[in-house]
């Protein structure tokens, strides 16, 4: 029947004739760390988001068991989707989806296997598909020092991930919206309660103290006979839901290699653009902002040693060895960053090279060489 959905909730491009067979093909790797969201993207008109959370909640059995329809379910997703930013070259809709698949993964560990119940996965993965929707494409210190509305509305406090969980919990609200709307009123606020303290611990001040938890936790790891991970409070158990989050916020660099390079092209050209707005604007230019200073590659290998391979350590620590794989991508691309730093040439002595032989003997030899 006409209102029936589309197979994966999204109308595919008429343009594309095996648009269906390669979508499903590709979401077939759904349970694999190396699903191909770019692919997805394309195959699903830029709808990547709707058509993965849809998937995922449907696979996962979450719309039967918390009596979502199906209808509302993609109505909400679609409208969310809407508000992801498309002219943002890397918070947009893409992203979305790519950390909502990250989540989907990461709940998957065996370490985790029966630890969280359905309505935590729900709000784990709720909280990844809204994280960054109406992301403007610039950083909370861009909009706090221009005293922009939003930096005002949510007194300079983790402003973008306020308003992505107003905006959400907003358009709940809207007609045929409200995919919460048979959860009793105390799953509501417990969904809402975890949502809310999941998106606002991906705002990267919060790194260094989210990682120091977890280390401790990893350090005092309860494990029940089964090798599960023993979480019996709510504080340890949004502890970890928290930073799978923030894990999966923080997968690119341990993608594989071509995945991980089309990431930083995306994050780089939104970085770029808000220093040329803040250049604009006579303004300090953010780090790694500055197209005519960056090195991307050192960048990268920095943002790895300094921020990635620290937390990523550690949660392959929790869930030892499930991240195993994932931590080796993430060694790989380090190197492939380190061996695109061009080396400057090795400070030359004058009229010797590094090895004190004479420069120009040397030169003729490998020549004839
Ligand atoms: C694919 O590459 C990237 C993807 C996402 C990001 C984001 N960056 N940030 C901030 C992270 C902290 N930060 C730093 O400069 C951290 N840092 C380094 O990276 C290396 C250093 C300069 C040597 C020392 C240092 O302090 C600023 C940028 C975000 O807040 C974004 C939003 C949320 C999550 C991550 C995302 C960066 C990527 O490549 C750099
Ligand atoms: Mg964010
Ligand atoms: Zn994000």
């Amino acid at each position: 029947s006409p209102d029936s959905l589309p197979r994966f909730g999204v109308p595919l491009p008429q343009d594309l004739p095996n648009a269906e067979e390669e979508l499903e093909r590709e979401l077939d790797n759904i349970d694999k760390w190396g699903m191909d969201i770019f692919r997805i993207d394309m195959l699903t008109s830029h709808r990547p988001l709707t058509c993965v959370s849809y998937t995922l909640f449907e696979e996962r059995n979450l719309l039967k068991s918390f009596n979502i329809p199906p209808k509302t379910f993609v109505t909400y997703m679609l409208n969310i989707e809407e508000h992801y930013n498309k002219e943002v070259k890397y918070h947009n809709q893409v992203h979305a989806a790519d950390v909502t698949h990250s989540t989907h993964f990461l709940l998957c560990a065996p370490a985790l296997e029966s630890v969280f119940t359905d309505l935590e996965i729900l709000a784990a993965l709720f909280a990844a598909c809204i994280h960054d929707v109406r992301h403007p494409g610039l950083n909370n210190q861009f909009l706090v020092n221009t005293n922009s509305e939003l930096a005002i509305m949510y007194n300079d406090e983790s402003v973008l991930e306020n308003h992505s969980l107003a905006v959400a919990f907003k358009l709940l609200q809207m007609d045929n919206c409200n995919m919460l709307e048979a959860l009793n009123k105390k799953a509501v606020a417990a969904v809402q309660k975890m949502v809310i303290d999941m998106v606002l611990a991906t705002d990267m001040v919060k790194h260094m103290s989210l990682l120091a938890e977890l280390k401790t936790m990893v350090e005092t790891k309860k494990v029940a006979g089964s090798g599960v991970l023993l979480l019996d409070n709510y504080s340890d158990r949004i502890q970890v839901l928290k930073n799978l989050l923030h894990c999966a916020d923080l997968a690119n660099p341990a993608k594989p290699p071509d995945f991980c390079q089309q990431w930083t092209q995306r994050v780089m050209g939104e970085f770029f653009t808000q220093g040329d707005l803040e250049k604009e604007k006579k303004m300090e230019v953010s780090p790694m902002m500055d197209r005519n200073t960056v090195v991307v590659e050192k960048s990268q290998v920095g943002f790895i040693d300094y921020i990635i391979h620290p937390l990523w350590e550690t949660w392959a620590d929790l869930v030892y060895p499930d991240a195993q794989d994932i931590l080796m991508y993430l060694e790989q691309n380090r190197e492939y960053y380190q061996g695109q730093i061009r080396d400057s040439p090795p400070p030359e002595t004058a009229g010797e090279t590094a090895n004190g032989n004479d420069k120009d003997k040397e030169l003729h030899i490998d020549l004839t060489l």
